[in-house]
């Protein structure tokens, strides 16, 4: 039986530091490494075909990794032992535009809590220079489609390295969720997400908990 795998990345340094990350290419915090090593512990024993990730180092240092502490899979490294990931624009996080880099607490005290909600968590409302998560559904959905579903379909496992927004987006992609019950959901940072199919379509999911698996 094959799956897809979503992998919101580990903790990085701006999510330590709440501070709007979106586009810009910071790096995991050691917590951040730990996660990802722990979500891989979680991932053992599944037979993976293909990785994917954004091209956000976050990301794919995650994919990266989660490989390491999962085992086996050797045939998804290249001949120099790197882990052969897909890497692509399209599954970066949501471009928080004006507001990246900005500390989340300070934004809100000074725009108010319900205009930084409504930029975080909206559907298609988005943030001054930034993408809406309509936004990312329009990039990410056809990427899904053309790059991956054939693979899924093809009968092969894969795991996407991404962000909490892409994830987000996928998930209405995938019909998990509507534009109207999105914005309640919250993705935890290394924590593998399983997604069973039906004709290479995703019809449920959960999340894989490292810890429980490694004992
Ligand atoms: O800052 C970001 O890029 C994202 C993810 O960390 O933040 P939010 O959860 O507010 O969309």
């Amino acid at each position: 039986m094959n799956a897809l795998l979503l992998l919101r990345h580990g903790q990085s340094d701006w999510n330590a530091q709440n501070r709007f990350t979106g586009f810009v290419d910071v790096d995991l915090t050691e917590a951040g490494e730990a996660e990802a090593r722990k979500g891989g512990r979680a991932l053992r024993g599944m037979p993976i075909d293909r990785l994917y990730a954004s091209t956000l180092k976050r990301a794919y240092r995650t994919v990266e990794l989660a490989m390491d502490a999962c085992g086996d899979n050797e045939k998804l490294r290249d001949a120099e032992g790197h882990w052969i990931i897909t890497r692509h624009d399209d599954l970066r996080e949501r471009d928080y535009g004006d507001l990246a880099g900005l500390n989340k607490a300070e934004t809100a005290e000074r725009y108010g809590k319900e205009q930084v909600h409504i930029w975080r968590r909206s559907y298609d409302v988005a943030p001054p220079g930034g993408e809406s998560l309509a936004d990312v559904v329009a990039r990410v959905g056809p990427y899904y489609e053309r790059e991956i579903l054939p693979k899924l379909r093809a009968g092969e496992t894969v795991l996407v390295g991404a962000h909490g927004n892409t994830v987000r987006a996928l998930l209405v992609v995938l019909g998990m969720n509507t534009p109207d019950d999105i914005s309640g959901v919250e993705i935890p940072t290394g924590v593998p997400m399983l997604f069973e199919l039906k004709d290479g379509r995703p019809t449920a999911y959960r999340f894989l908990d490292g810890e429980a698996a490694a004992e």
